[in-house]
């Protein structure tokens, strides 16, 4: 059934209850009040998703395309060093997309507000001539002082990333047939870590609480990423080819493009950063008990803002390419 009606389409999304205790009024007014009650930084993003440019109808379900959506932009709150408390929803319908898929969609990123205690707090909803498009704005809060900067990066620092990249490339190149895995399980772990990134929320609160440390989320790519980070640091930062985090699973395509996808491929939702070597042995300790991975792929020095790989005996410029939305 197409939906029919805007007002009765926001009565089936609106939450029967919050779980923050701090929202003075939710879905249904001009505008979501809440009266922040503790001493902390709020951290406020968002991002869009658009029909065709970050998925396809045909390969990811409604429950896929809503949970990826919330899942990016609490990315960004990790990669800010904060934890996610609120998020608002607009949604540009095309008369293509039925209620029960819309519904979907809010499912999915249901799943994640309840995992990540994340409450929806207001939206919009609009018509659409062709494509879908999904806007999620994500409120959280980070100590004051302790959120994590892009330019934080020092000389003699420890360039690490958390989990393992490349994956999602790779999971996208096999729902688009472009390449073949060896196995249903390997298909469907790849896949996964395409659809359903898990935002490293955990990793970025630890992160938060070291001394100092630089930290961005990938989401065009590590090469990208690690660009950002020593533009904004005017530092100049080498990383090894052969220490970077590959999973199994990504190995076992024996594709040559697997070293393509895990530096350019981008949207991993990994964090990628920089911290002193002490912060870093804290750090390795820290989330080792927490059984998250983390990898030191490199090391900062001073020098003009640049990133390079070590391939062997080669040493190669990496430039800020990977995803660009107008460059392709
Ligand atoms: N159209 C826009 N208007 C205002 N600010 C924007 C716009 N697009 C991006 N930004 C800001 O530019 C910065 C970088 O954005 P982006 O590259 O999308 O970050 P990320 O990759 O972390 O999502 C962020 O501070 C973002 O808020
Ligand atoms: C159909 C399809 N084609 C290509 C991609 C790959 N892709 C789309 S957007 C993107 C980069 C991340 O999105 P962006 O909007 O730049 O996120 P941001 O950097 O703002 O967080 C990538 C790798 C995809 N997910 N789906
Ligand atoms: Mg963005
Ligand atoms: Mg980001
Ligand atoms: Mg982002």
């Amino acid at each position: 059934m197409r939906i029919h009606d805007e007002f009765d389409f926001i009565q089936k999304i609106k939450p029967q209850s919050h779980i923050h205790r701090e929202i003075v009024t939710g879905i249904g007014d001009d505008a979501a009040v809440f009266s922040p009650e503790h001493e902390m930084n709020q951290v406020i993003c968002v991002d869009t998703m658009v029909e065709e440019v970050h998925f396809l109808k045909n390969l990811s379900t409604p429950f896929e395309i809503g949970y990826k959506a919330l899942a990016v932009n609490i990315s960004d709150i990790a990669a800010m060093g904060g934890f996610p408390t609120y998020f608002l929803v607009s949604i540009a319908i095309p008369p293509n997309w039925n209620e029960q898929e819309l519904l979907g969609i809010y499912e999915g990123m249901k799943e994640l507000a309840s995992q990540f205690k994340i409450d929806l707090i207001g939206g919009d909803t609009v018509s659409s001539k062709n494509q879908l498009v999904l806007t999620v704005t994500v409120m959280g809060e980070v100590e004051k002082k302790k959120h994590c900067l892009r330019s934080d990066a020092r000389a003699g620092d420890v360039v690490f990333v958390t989990g393992t990249i490349g994956d999602s490339a790779a999971g996208l190149s096999i729902l688009l047939n472009k390449s073949t895995a060896s196995s249903d399980e390997v298909k469907l772990f790849l896949t996964s870590r395409h659809k359903k990134p898990k935002p490293q929320v955990k990793a970025g609160r630890v992160i938060s609480k070291l001394e100092r440390a630089s930290l961005n989320d990938i989401s065009d790519g590590l090469a990208s990423e690690l660009n950002e980070i020593a533009e904004a640091s005017t530092k100049s930062i080498t990383i090894y080819e052969e220490l970077l985090p590959l999973s199994p699973e990504l190995l076992s395509l024996n594709s040559e493009e697997r070293f393509n996808w895990a530096l350019y491929g981008g949207e991993d939702f990994e964090l990628v950063g920089t911290t002193s070597i002490e912060s870093f042995k804290r750090l390795s300790r820290q989330l080792e008990s927490e059984l998250i991975k983390i990898t030191k792929i490199g090391q900062v020095t001073d020098g003009p803002a640049s990133v390079h790989l070590v391939r062997q005996n080669e040493t190669i410029k990496l430039e800020k390419s990977g995803y660009n939305h107008f460059k392709r």
